[in-house]
């Protein structure tokens, strides 16, 4: 249970004046303890980091529209105050697939974190587990499947898969993540082919020198030449179709959930061939640019899937509220991606950390002023305006 407190943090004048001093040493030496919200991490990130890795972190696709949307989305739905419930004690626990979270909050997979900080997916990992939840390493990680396990004590969280043409990479790649105690396989289904993030043109991204693909350091693929776009376009299985969902389901055990759903048809397309779950994502606004924002797609999906399966959504959760409206559309949980990298690259472990708490603890505020101390408790009565009616007293 978490009581609410007075948050005894410096005013607001003081948290200014930290980052303008962030200013001056590029965040270095600031405690991640003085950070106020996400976004004075994501400062401190893009002073920290060079260049070419902050526009890889932060780019969306094209002209980057949808990438504004998905957070922008969310400030234009309103949440509605309800008074006089007791509050003072918010629950937040809650679980997915079975797994205990102490907040429905999980990381989502990130490429590459060792370009954020030298310990990378291992700190994320670590911050994740000791904040009660989990992380998902991608498969293009600069931390094996293997390390990641010994790391964490053979509970590394999920693991994320991209089906490469060669399909007995992505098979050997699975067993090795059941082995190293991964809890599910997250099944990336937005990325046929790239989408195009022009920075990284321009800045001709290329990994920094001393890192690799650790998952594949046999081959060829533990490097990337010639632009992510060309690596992707060389190596990933272009022609995956649903029918290969049942290909993914007999080689594990393990509960396979398709990550970038991004409408009620292919929701329905998922129940039909077997995923056990449901991520709504537009991979950080990095594929279809104008596409819409998660948050705007997720009740469609949430009312096609009727409970069948659990939904989560991911991009542009960036506050409590955030969080309060995904759940009161339905999503069992919720992922972030970039906040993570800005608290990796800010303080590696105790960054990460930060942010994830910063998120809990908004997340119980809000549930206090909106008048809900459980998770059980969200519905979508918080919303002021739902999709399909005008707001309507509900007694
Ligand atoms: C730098 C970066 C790398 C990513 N790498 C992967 C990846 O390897 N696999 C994957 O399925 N999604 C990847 N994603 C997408 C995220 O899993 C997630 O969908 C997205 O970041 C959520 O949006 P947010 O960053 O606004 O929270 C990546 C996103 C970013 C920003
Ligand atoms: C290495 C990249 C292709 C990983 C990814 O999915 C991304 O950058 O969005």
């Amino acid at each position: 249970m978490d009581k609410i407190t007075n948050n005894p943090q410096k005013p607001a004048i003081v948290s200014d004046i930290t980052l303008a001093n962030s200013r001056t040493n590029r965040g270095q030496g600031r405690k991640s303890d003085s950070y106020l919200n996400i976004e004075e991490f994501r400062i401190v990130a893009e002073r920290k980091l060079p260049r070419m890795v902050y526009d890889y972190y932060a780019s969306g696709s094209d002209n980057q529209i949808t990438l504004g949307e998905n957070v922008n989305f969310y400030s234009r739905i309103k949440l509605t105050p309800r008074c006089l419930v007791d509050v003072s004690n918010i629950n937040t626990k809650t679980s997915v697939f079975g797994i205990p979270l102490s907040f429905p909050v999980m990381i989502a997979p990130t490429a590459m974190q060792k370009m954020a900080h030298p310990n990378g997916e291992i700190d994320t990992c670590l911050a994740a587990r000791d904040m009660g939840t989990l992380m998902t390493l991608s498969s293009l990680a600069t931390t094996s499947v293997e390390d990641l396990g010994k790391a964490s004590g053979g509970n590394p969280g999920w693991f994320q898969l991209y089906v490469f043409k060669d399909r007995s990479i992505s098979e050997k790649l699975v067993k090795r993540a059941e082995m190293a105690g991964f809890k599910a396989i997250l099944l990336t289904i937005d990325t046929p082919f790239l989408g195009r993030r022009e920075s990284d043109y321009r800045n001709e991204f290329s990994l920094p020198t001393g890192l690799q693909l650790r998952n594949f350091t046999d081959l060829p693929l533990a490097d990337i030449q010639g632009g992510l776009n060309k690596y992707m376009a060389t190596m990933i299985d272009s022609s995956l179709t649903w029918n290969d969902l049942a290909w993914l389901k007999s080689i594990t055990k393990l509960p396979v959930i398709v990550k970038g759903v991004m409408c009620p048809q292919d929701a329905l397309l998922a129940v039909k061939y077997g995923a056990d779950g449901i991520i709504v994502s537009n991979h950080g606004a990095r594929q279809l640019d104008t596409s819409p924002s998660t948050i705007e797609v997720l009740p469609y999906v949430v009312r096609a899937v009727g409970g069948r399966i659990p939904v989560i959504v991911d991009g542009g959760v960036r506050r409590g509220t955030d969080i309060l409206k995904a759940l009161a559309y339905g999503a069992c949980a919720v992922m972030i991606g970039r906040p993570v990298l800005w608290g990796l690259a800010a303080d590696g472990y105790d960054g990460v950390l930060k942010v994830l708490q910063l998120l809990r603890d908004e997340l119980v505020l809000s549930m206090a002023l909106a008048g809900v101390n459980s998770i059980s408790k969200i519905d979508e009565s918080l919303i002021w305006s739902s999709p399909n009616s005008l707001p309507r007293p509900k007694l």
